[in-house]
């Protein structure tokens, strides 16, 4: 029997579009390594901020980021993002402050450029832990970091429901200003992709489509649930 395929599965979307839940399902479903780029941007940011590097100041950002020593941790089957051997806590990486500044950071060529690798190099993680591949979320996922992912999704869901799911998760998160930052790298981001509108889908629902394509690929007979 021919081997299984190690898979890329690229998930880019906006803010509460549904990528962390459909990507940890996808990750535990199939045993890929489930990575969450927007926790990476944002241990950066609050590395950023802790070290006083206001986004204005370009030489500030430059010299933090020219200092960042990045590795990488395992929890279960999600990469975290080490920066000089520590994983910057989620109540920092989901705090207000960080919420605030992380589209504005990320918007910095120069911290897209220091992140690129890094992002690129988790396929090496994934493969050197066995897993059968790995489910990547983000904003540019598939369009910039892998553009060839043997899936790329889109997920696209209607402004007012992605607020409204933030604020059940009962996050203080202005979801259409950070849009607005980060719309530029969501529209590359369309080019190609499986879109999926999930405004009016169950999360249940989107799992499912993504599932079966992603066990087409790793040449499985879908499940039925
Ligand atoms: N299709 C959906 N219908 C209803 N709620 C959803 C759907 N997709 C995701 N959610 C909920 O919306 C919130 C944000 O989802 P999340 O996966 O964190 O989005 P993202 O990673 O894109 O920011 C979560 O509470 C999640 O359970
Ligand atoms: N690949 C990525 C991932 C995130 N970002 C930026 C854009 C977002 O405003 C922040 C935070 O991303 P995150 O995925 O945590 O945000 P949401 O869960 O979608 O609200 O990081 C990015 O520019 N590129």
């Amino acid at each position: 029997m021919a081997p299984s395929p190690f898979i890329i599965v690229a998930i880019d979307g906006g803010a509460a579009s549904g990528k962390s839940s459909s990507s940890r399902t996808l990750s535990e479903r199939f045993n890929l390594l489930h990575v969450d780029t927007g926790s990476f941007y944002r241990a950066v940011t609050a590395e950023l901020l802790r070290r006083g590097a206001p986004a204005t100041d370009l030489a500030a950002v430059k010299t933090v980021l020219a200092d960042l020593k990045l590795g990488t941790r395992l929890n279960g089957r999600s990469a975290m993002m080490e920066i000089g051997g520590r994983v910057v806590p989620d109540a920092e990486i989901r705090s207000l402050d960080v919420n605030t500044w992380v589209a504005t950071y990320s918007a910095i060529p120069e911290v897209r450029a220091a992140l690129l690798d890094y992002q690129r190099g988790q396929a090496n993680t994934a493969r050197q832990h066995g897993f059968r591949g790995l489910v990547m979320e983000g904003r540019d996922i598939g369009s910039k970091i892998f553009p060839d992912a043997d899936l790329r999704f889109f997920l696209f869901a209607d402004p007012n429901e992605r607020a409204r799911r933030r604020q059940q998760q009962g996050f203080q998160d202005q979801v259409a200003k950070r849009d607005t930052i980060d719309s530029q790298r969501l529209n590359e981001s369309l080019r190609g992709a499986t879109v999926i509108d999930s405004t009016f889908l169950t999360l249940e629902q989107v799992v499912e489509q993504m599932a079966a394509a992603v066990a087409a690929k790793l040449g499985e007979a879908p499940a039925h649930r």
